[in-house]
């Protein structure tokens, strides 16, 4: 399983420039966490800096006990060694064809000999449909092979962190959809904790469990996705709806008129996504049931709507599992009569702790349509196939 990363009061400046300041959260292990914000405010510098690439001037960065802060140089190399890192550009080496690519770390940091490579970088290369594509120059690729060439590598160490700089960046909506799906079927097969810094609106309603918000030098907020995406806080109801007014401008924070409040106040929060499901053939996120035990937990903190919203994603068996009541209507779950949230006492009940855990069943999702290949030029079907197994209904 993935690792916590507690974030802890966290400030960065670079000379007399603050960039944020005072953030503290915790990603949850295993879990997907997004990190959302406008340009410029620093989500590049808060990825580089939970790996150390980057030294903030106070609070803490705490990895399995140790502050990556404050750690001497030799504990930073082995917490480093948790990381898978995929930079905006995927970062490859240019004069290096990919299977060089992404051997390099394990040449790098491992003594493994060159036919335990072979088989770790093919298998890599395989999750991430490139086989076949070994002796390519990055610079002979499209950027959606480069993104997944620079996972493949960020995975190659079998990191139990994974930070994902703007997967979606140079990408068309297809290939975003494509590589979202396999961030989350690489969540399933090997339970690491992510964080995605991106832009895209759709990534950000469909991936993640948790979603944060960096906005003038602080964080908004970070929880459970089902908190930012009911906010109604002018700021994320304008990055939601990709409002051009709001208070968000293009180069500097603006202040607000009372008019433009006005017109931000009338536009809906955009309806809640259902998130993206594993693909068939893959593991059970066991993510999800842990995060369903940790947000039940602190439902009652959570705005209404989003407590609605958590509740409409549980099962009939696990509303009762969990102690909530009937609605009236004896319709579960339903929007219109809201169903009732137990007291705080009873979130959630002991008695989740002894049922056995197949009682507890992840929440069923909607499908998202069923992905095309990745590149016209590449075997992407057949390798992705032998990765993730055959089609469920397959025989
Ligand atoms: N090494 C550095 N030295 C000085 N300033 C830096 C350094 N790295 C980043 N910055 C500054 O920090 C600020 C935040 O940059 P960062 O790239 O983290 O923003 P971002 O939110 O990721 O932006 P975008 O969404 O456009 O990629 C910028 O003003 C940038 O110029």
């Amino acid at each position: 399983m993935g690792v916590e990363v507690v974030v802890d009061g966290l400030s960065k400046s670079f000379g007399a420039q603050t960039i944020w300041r005072d953030v503290t959260l915790t990603l949850p292990p295993g879990e997907i966490s997004v990190l959302l914000g406008p340009s410029g405010t620093g989500k590049s510098v808060f990825l580089k800096s939970l790996v150390g690439l980057l030294k903030p001037e106070q609070g803490k960065v705490v990895i399995n006990g140790t502050d990556i802060c404050t750690c001497s140089e030799r504990e930073l190399y082995e917490i480093r060694k948790m990381f898978g890192v995929l930079f905006q550009d995927g970062a490859l080496f240019g004069s290096m064809n990919l299977y060089d690519n992404i051997a390099f770390p394990l040449r790098e940091h491992t003594r493994k000999g060159e036919t335990e490579i072979r088989d770790l970088v093919l298998e890599k290369m395989e999750m991430v449909g490139l086989l076949g594509a070994e002796e390519k120059l990055p610079g002979e690729i499209s950027g959606g092979m480069r993104k997944r060439a620079g996972l493949a590598r960020a995975l190659v160490l079998d990191p139990e962190i994974i930070l994902v700089d703007e997967p979606d960046s140079g990408l068309d909506p297809v290939r975003t959809v494509l590589l979202n799906q396999l961030i989350v079927d690489l969540n399933a097969q090997i339970d690491a904790t992510i964080l995605i810094v991106t832009h895209d609106i759709n990534t950000a309603r469909t991936v993640p469990d948790n979603i944060g918000m960096l906005y003038r030098r602080n964080l908004v907020m970070f929880g459970p996705r089902e908190v930012l995406l009911t906010s109604a806080e002018p700021v994320v109801v304008q990055f939601l709806n990709g409002r051009a007014d709001g208070p968000i401008g293009m180069s500097e924070e603006k202040d607000i008129g009372p008019s433009e409040l006005a017109r931000l106040s009338e536009l809906a929060v955009p309806p809640m996504m259902a998130q993206l499901e594993v693909s068939p053939g893959m593991p059970e996120r066991t993510a999800v049931r842990r995060r369903k035990d940790r947000v039940l937990r602190q439902l009652r903190t959570l705005n209404p709507s989003a407590q609605q919203e958590i509740i409409k994603t549980l099962t009939p068996d696990e509303l009762a599992l969990y102690g909530f009541s009937a609605p009236a209507t004896g319709a579960w779950p339903q929007q219109a009569e809201p169903v009732q949230v137990p007291a705080a006492d009873r979130l959630p009940p002991a008695a989740v702790a002894d049922v056995p855990p197949q009682q507890v069943r992840p929440t069923p999702h909607p499908r998202q349509p069923e992905a095309t290949s990745w590149d016209a030029e590449e075997p992407a079907e057949s390798s992705r196939r032998r990765w993730f197994g055959r089609k469920r209904g397959e025989s």
